[in-house]
């Protein structure tokens, strides 16, 4: 079911342990301090849920889906994300807005499996573009949907608290699948998203 995503080797948390305690002694501290000692093993627990996204796939999640006929307009809104930026490794952060139009077929899916998906994706090294799209497409995939709308709002903390330093701009990236893209019914969803 669905296009075959290439699959992460395992997770190394020993590497990733040995990689954080070099990276403290690069920036000139001492890994061997009190305060830092548990902190390479630590990261290393962390970073396997940062980015446990790159050892899923979509039919990991959208597990569950049903036949109700239903034809029109499901739109979950305000969907947090969290994400890692690829260029700097710092996160990124704000919702994601799904809506979907059922084929003909009429293949509805959980609503916890949208957020679920949203996670199979944020949690790797990423880009918004491609977090949108590869959403976008994975419902495609694996729904057989008529249309799709994906919205995302992030604010990205490499833009926020280093580089050019500008808090509080936020980033809105959307794909845009099948009926969706006709006019109307593009503006009928965008008004949803938009209507707070
Ligand atoms: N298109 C896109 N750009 C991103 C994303 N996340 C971070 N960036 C940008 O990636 C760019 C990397 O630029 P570089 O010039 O290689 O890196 P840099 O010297 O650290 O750049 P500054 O952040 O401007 O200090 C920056 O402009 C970031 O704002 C994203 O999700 N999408
Ligand atoms: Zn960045």
């Amino acid at each position: 079911m669905g296009r075959t995503e290439p699959v992460a080797g395992e997770y190394d948390a020993q590497r990733v342990e040995a990689a954080v305690r070099e990276l403290l002694l690069a920036v000139g501290e001492d890994p061997d301090r009190d305060g830092l000692l548990e902190t390479p093993a630590r990261v290393a627990r962390a970073y396997e849920e940062t980015f446990r996204g790159l050892r899923q796939d979509a039919g990991d999640v959208l597990t569950t889906s049903f036949d109700l006929g239903h034809q029109e307009l499901v739109l979950v809104k305000d969907i947090e994300v969290y994400s890692t930026c690829e260029h700097h490794l710092v996160p990124f952060h704000g919702v994601a807005h799904i809506g979907y139009i059922p084929g003909p077929e009429g293949r509805i899916t959980g609503l916890s499996k949208l957020a679920r998906l949203v996670d199979v994706y944020a949690k790797r090294p990423q880009v918004q573009e491609r977090l949108t799209t590869q959403i976008a497409d994975a419902l495609v995939d694996h729904l057989k949907p008529a249309g799709v709308l994906v919205v995302i709002e992030c604010e990205h903390l490499c833009m926020s608290m280093r580089g050019v330093r500008k808090p509080g701009s936020r980033t809105v990236t959307s794909a845009v699948r099948g009926q969706m893209l006709e006019a109307a019914t593009r503006a009928e969803a965008m008004s949803l998203v938009l209507r707070g």
